[in-house]
């Protein structure tokens, strides 16, 4: 049966100062939060979110997320839950808090809302997690019956994160209408479930255009931790129009290659989603045939946002011929997304690839 499928998060907020309200938020809710952030978050946040709890008289408990949505993190945190009679999971923080706060929420069957504190993926909207091993190496997707209840964006939090992290969630964004025109060649079923529809495609369309117009500026506003209209704009560009965009719309080899990626140790590891990804949108570009003036377009933005266009970039300057090959053996793997963009494109195609966008852009 060919059917179309959207689906988005019940609520989205953005704006500067939002987060002093997430207890009145969470209260409408429920009674009982479960609120989970790594340190350096809870550092951060911590305060004005127990504030917000306690001004609006809701329970709640804080549990430390130790840096990875892997299966094990995944377990620990909601065996804590199960024994505490939460109500509603609160994810704070980057992407892989928020994986794993919707992982949790799936387990415990309660609501939950999503508070990213940077602007570094499009994960906050989505109806899926991104699921690693305790080494950081891709193992999958994990999909949900339903997006996010709330999320919740604090633009003030947002513009105080390191630029680079404002910056990769532009990469992750680009990837947005890059991999789903691919998909849809190929009529490809998108994370939703079914065939893209109109609106899905639209809002895509409209994150490259935001990225283009806005982007430069936003980022320059950003080191400088300022909010401005740009910066709100990108903000919203990388955070709803790339996440509803992404998941309505299709992937393809971008992801792909970035999840190969994960495949080599070294200092690639230290880059982060958005990075990568930047990098798989140009090795896209590449696969597609794409004239040189085109591949120059996407690469100019990243170089001027900061974002990795080499292999030097990337680390992988000194990697061999067999290491990209690997990250091409994970990239085109059973049930990757690469599948969606052309299933006969090879291992060493992607390799190759790999260089070509170094040779294109080293110059
Ligand atoms: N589920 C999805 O739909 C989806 C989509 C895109 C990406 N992802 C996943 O998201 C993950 C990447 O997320 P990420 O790039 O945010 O990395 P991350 O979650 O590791 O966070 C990066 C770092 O940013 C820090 N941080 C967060 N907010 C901060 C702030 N305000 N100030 C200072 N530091 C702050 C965190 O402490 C962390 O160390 C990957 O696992 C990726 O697969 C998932
Ligand atoms: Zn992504």
């Amino acid at each position: 049966m060919m059917k179309k499928v959207f689906i988005s998060p019940a609520k989205y907020i953005q704006g500067a100062g939002v987060l002093a309200t997430i207890g009145e938020e969470v209260g409408k809710m429920g009674n009982k939060a479960f609120i989970m952030a790594d340190k350096i978050v809870w550092g951060i946040a911590g305060e004005l979110v127990e504030k917000s709890f306690k001004d609006a008289g809701v329970d709640y408990h804080y549990e430390e997320f130790t840096g990875e949505a892997s299966k094990g993190e995944i377990e620990r945190i909601a065996n804590i839950g199960k024994d505490l009679n939460v109500d509603v999971v609160v994810g704070l923080g980057g992407g892989k808090t928020l994986d794993t706060a919707k992982a949790v929420n799936d387990a415990l069957g309660t609501k939950i809302v999503v508070a990213p504190t940077t602007a570094s993926t499009d994960a906050p909207t989505s109806s899926l997690s991104v699921i690693y091993s305790d080494e950081g190496v891709f193992e999958g997707y994990k999909f949900y019956n339903k997006n996010p209840d709330l999320v919740l964006v604090d633009s003030q939090i947002i513009v105080g994160a390191p630029a680079f992290l404002f910056a990769s969630g532009m990469g992750d964004a680009m990837a947005t209408l890059v991999e789903a025109k691919a998909s849809q060649k190929r009529n490809a079923t998108t994370m939703a479930g079914g065939k893209a529809t109109l609106a899905g495609t639209a809002i895509a369309e409209k994150a490259e255009e935001i990225l283009f117009e806005q982007g430069i500026a936003a980022y320059k506003a950003v080191e400088q931790h300022l909010v401005t209209p740009q910066v709100e704009a990108i903000i919203e560009a990388n955070t709803l129009l790339s996440g509803l965009g992404f998941e309505n719309g299709g992937v393809a080899a971008a992801h792909a290659v970035h999840n190969g990626f994960t495949a080599l140790t070294g200092d690639i590891h230290h880059l982060t989603h958005g990075q990568k990804v930047a990098y798989g949108v140009l090795v896209q570009l590449v696969l597609e045939s794409r004239s040189e003036e085109e591949i120059l377009k996407y690469a100019n933005f990243f170089k001027a946002i900061g974002l990795p266009t080499t292999l030097a970039d990337i680390h992988l300057e000194n990697a061999s011929f067999e290491d990209l090959v690997k990250v091409g053996e994970l990239a085109t793997s059973e049930g990757e997304t690469l599948q969606n963009f052309d299933p006969e494109v090879t291992a060493t195609d992607v390799a190759y690839a790999i260089q070509a966008v170094d040779a294109l852009t080293s110059k």
